[in-house]
């Protein structure tokens, strides 16, 4: 299986990607494990806190049953931490020519960012038929997103960036969405408490939600 095709396989199994940002390592295996029993084994750690890295390493170690990704991948030597840190899929809310010319060198799939049909075109030129539509609610939500699937036909995209219970649906039922991104099955207040119980039945929410 090739690297682009493991992606799509992650991306299809599950409607909604828990985009984490972990404020303590020791957060990471709980909550991973949580939302793995909710139906949400695969996440994306975002690379905004210090212990992003570490909270990779964790998950990588010892949730077998995890899918760890890692995201907010801005530049190369992110790119090259996180699969060193045990990251087997990589998301960048953006693009860059230096990060598109890594991901070609590694095993480990990109999701690259892209919000303009100039975006859209660079990364289906260098191969990219699933992309990140980062802000989602900001950068012009469902209407702009089902716009682009008239003439980019063979692109699916991961909406992130405003997502939540009550409009994934709506981002689900396009055509042109294969699933979407979002933290709020794993909101701080709940991770803080450490009530891994009420994040697994956010997650089952979730995971309940179809394409339609
Ligand atoms: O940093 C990145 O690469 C991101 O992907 C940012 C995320 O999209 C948001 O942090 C999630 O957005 P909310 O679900 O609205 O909280």
């Amino acid at each position: 299986m090739t690297s682009s095709e493991r992606l799509r396989q992650i991306l299809e199994a599950q409607p909604v990607i828990p985009v984490l940002r972990i404020e303590r390592a020791e957060y990471a295996v709980p909550l991973a494990r949580a939302l793995a029993r909710g139906g949400l084994p695969a996440v994306e750690i975002t690379l905004r806190t210090p212990q992003a890295l570490d909270a990779i390493r964790h998950v990588a170690a010892d949730v077998p049953e995890a899918v760890v990704g890692a995201g907010t991948i801005l530049n190369p030597k992110h790119f090259e931490q996180a699969v060193e840190a045990g990251a087997t899929f990589i998301v960048s809310p953006g693009q860059t020519p230096t990060l598109f010319d890594l991901a070609t060198q590694s095993p480990v799939p990109l999701l690259p960012g892209a919000t303009t049909a100039s975006e859209v075109m660079s990364a289906a030129e260098r191969g990219y038929d699933i992309l990140k539509f980062f802000p989602a609610e900001q950068a012009g939500g469902a209407a702009f997103l089902k716009a682009l699937a008239s003439p980019f036909a063979g692109i699916r995209f991961c909406p992130t960036g405003g997502i939540s219970a009550a409009n994934a649906s709506t981002y689900l039922g396009l055509p042109n969405v294969v699933c979407v991104g979002g933290s709020w099955v794993a909101p701080d207040a709940l991770v803080e408490a450490g009530a891994w119980d009420q994040i697994t039945a956010l997650a089952a929410e979730a995971a309940k939600l179809r394409k339609h």
